[in-house]
């Protein structure tokens, strides 16, 4: 594959960017925009017609996409390649939600059958614990989940089940414990009866420091409330591809729920990492939840590239990013319960993408993936919305709102509603000089003070946004959603020929950690590293400033 800066197209799209009109001038050509630059599938509407782009951008766009052979690498994906080539491994988040009847072959293994087997040991042990038959040391029923987990094994759980909120089963409650920081599991454990609960440890690896601890740490809290060894089965199951380390850990064998090493820790909510939200939400709701990420799949792997809403917000991203300088892409959930995606779209992309060497290890001459941040509308627009308008960087912005709300209540959703719109219009058109001079024409103010305040009230405009509709906020078209963004995020990384689904990045850290961890409870002070790390030791050693 050509050197993708030195390629033909990506020249033309430098060239071709700079010559591109206001987006105002856009919508004022073209009438039929909305019409051109909107698309629809699994329940989810697509507006992208507020970003920098004219048809000749498009075109330029999926000629870039097609020179990476984007379509093949969708199906190697699919069909189980090893395209994660640092750990040799396949990329099959897809068949956790395959349709039971499909095939997908890896090592000789149809692991579609072995996804179904598990959903129905989920399937069996949320039915026994949601009608009261799963009792605890006492012989009473769970009312609390605790879920131990980090990472892909927190977010998705956490965030889905804040999500689905209205869907929960009543009189189950669910607490998710993650940081190390024993403030996380003390806070949680607070007021909760261990009679009642259940935890629920997640961890792909069975090797995750935090994840170890915490669940160590809820086993004493455990036996201290009352409980005793032989009562773990009744209160304790793991999440787990190591299940050899869970039976060694004391986990017994038949509350282990299987994983695989196909399936990357963030995207694996679909798995029996998705236990937690099976166990809030019912069996039912979650396989809907599979069902709307499965119709994502069907419509990424089968629309042509023009059609296809993953490609599209892929490359309006890729736009920006190597084209424009943007750093940064902001996610507005215009929904309450959607207020957690934004920090799961984050680790999602940011864990995916941050990666600054190709395929083959070579060294990229261009941004790869961005800064993901974001927050719940209309919060955001009392705190960073500012900066989004009137600051000197470029921040393309995803606004996401349902057309119904789960409480609707008065004027509330309208005005929602409104402010969303709002905000994409006045992103896309800003303000000129002489309008918001005219805007003061009328204040009781000097003329001088009228040019004065009209220079500061100025907005540049031109700010790209897409916005994405849902008509209500369900199982199907949440899993239809996230399953969007996993695959933007696939494109992202074949446009820019890097592996998205290792994370070597955070290894070092870890590595380091141990060893300052060791040097902590060391009977000296550390001598041997940088002066910084070896005065922060001693200074926590002491405990004294
Ligand atoms: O599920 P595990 O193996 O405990 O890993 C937890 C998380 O740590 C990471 O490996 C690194 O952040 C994530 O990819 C993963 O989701």
């Amino acid at each position: 594959m050509p050197h993708l800066t030195t390629s033909d197209t990506w020249q033309q799209l430098k060239q071709h960017t700079r010559t591109l009109p206001h987006m105002r001038t856009l919508f004022e050509q073209n009438p039929q925009r909305f019409e051109q630059m909107s698309l629809s599938s699994c329940g989810l509407l697509l507006d992208y017609s507020k970003n920098r782009v004219n048809d000749e951008t498009l075109a330029l766009l999926f000629k870039l996409a097609k020179e990476t052979n984007l379509e093949q690498k969708i199906a190697s994906m699919f069909q189980g390649d090893i395209i994660n080539n640092t750990e040799q491994r396949a990329v099959l988040h897809t068949a956790l939600r395959a349709k039971p009847n499909e095939e997908v072959w890896v090592n000789g293994v149809n692991i579609v059958s072995e996804v179904q087997q598990t959903l129905t040991k989920m399937a069996k042990f949320v039915a026994q614990v949601q009608s009261g038959d799963w009792l605890g040391y006492s012989d009473k029923p769970i009312t609390d989940i605790v879920s131990i987990g980090i990472g892909g094994s927190f977010l998705g759980p956490k965030i889905v089940s804040q999500a689905l909120r209205p869907y929960w089963h009543k009189g189950i409650n669910c607490h998710f414990v993650a940081n190390v920081d024993a403030s996380s599991i003390c806070e949680k454990l607070k007021g909760l009866n261990a009679e009642t609960t259940l935890f629920v440890m997640s961890s792909k690896s069975f090797g995750t420091q935090e994840t170890l601890t915490n669940t160590l740490s809820a086993k004493q809290w455990f036996l201290a409330q009352g409980g005793s060894q032989q009562d773990v089965a009744k209160h304790f199951v793991a999440v787990t591809s190591n299940v050899a380390k869970a039976t060694e850990f004391g986990m017994d064998a038949n509350n282990i729920f299987p994983m695989w090493d196909w399936v990357g820790g963030r995207y694996s909510l679909w798995s029996a990492i998705g236990l937690p939200i099976a166990l809030l939400i019912g069996m039912d709701n979650f396989k809907l939840l599979l069902e709307g990420a499965q119709a994502m799949d069907e419509h990424f792997a089968h629309s042509p590239l023009e059609q296809n809403i993953p490609t599209v917000m892929a490359l309006l991203s890729v736009l920006y990013g190597n084209f424009y300088g943007a750093q940064s892409h902001v996610i507005l959930t215009y929904d309450h319960y959607l207020r957690g995606l934004p920090a799961y779209f984050q680790q999602l992309d940011m864990e995916s993408n941050g990666k600054s060497v190709t395929m083959a290890g070579t060294e990229v001459d261009f941004n790869t993936g961005p800064v993901i941040w974001g927050g719940e509308g209309t919060n955001g627009q009392h705190a960073y919305h500012q900066l989004l308008h009137q600051g000197t960087g470029l921040i393309p912005a995803d606004f996401i709102l349902p057309l119904q709300s789960h409480n609707p209540l008065g004027e509330h959703h309208q005005q929602l509603a409104s402010n969303c719109f709002g905000q994409t219009q006045a992103l896309m058109q800003g303000r000129t000089y002489s309008e918001a001079l005219a805007e003061l024409s009328t204040a009781d103010i000097t003329d001088a003070q009228k040019q004065l305040i009209a220079k500061h009230k100025v907005m540049p405009g031109n700010k790209p946004s897409n916005t994405l509709l849902m008509d209500k906020l369900t199982p199907t078209t949440l899993g239809s959603l996230i399953a969007l963004y996993e695959h933007r995020t696939f494109v992202q990384g074949v446009i820019w020929d890097i592996n998205s689904f290792d994370q070597w990045g955070v290894e070092l850290g870890k590595v380091l950690g141990n060893d300052v961890l060791d040097k902590l409870g060391a009977q000296h002070d550390s001598t041997t590293l940088d002066a910084s790390s070896n005065a922060l030791i001693n200074i926590f050693r002491r405990q004294k400033l």
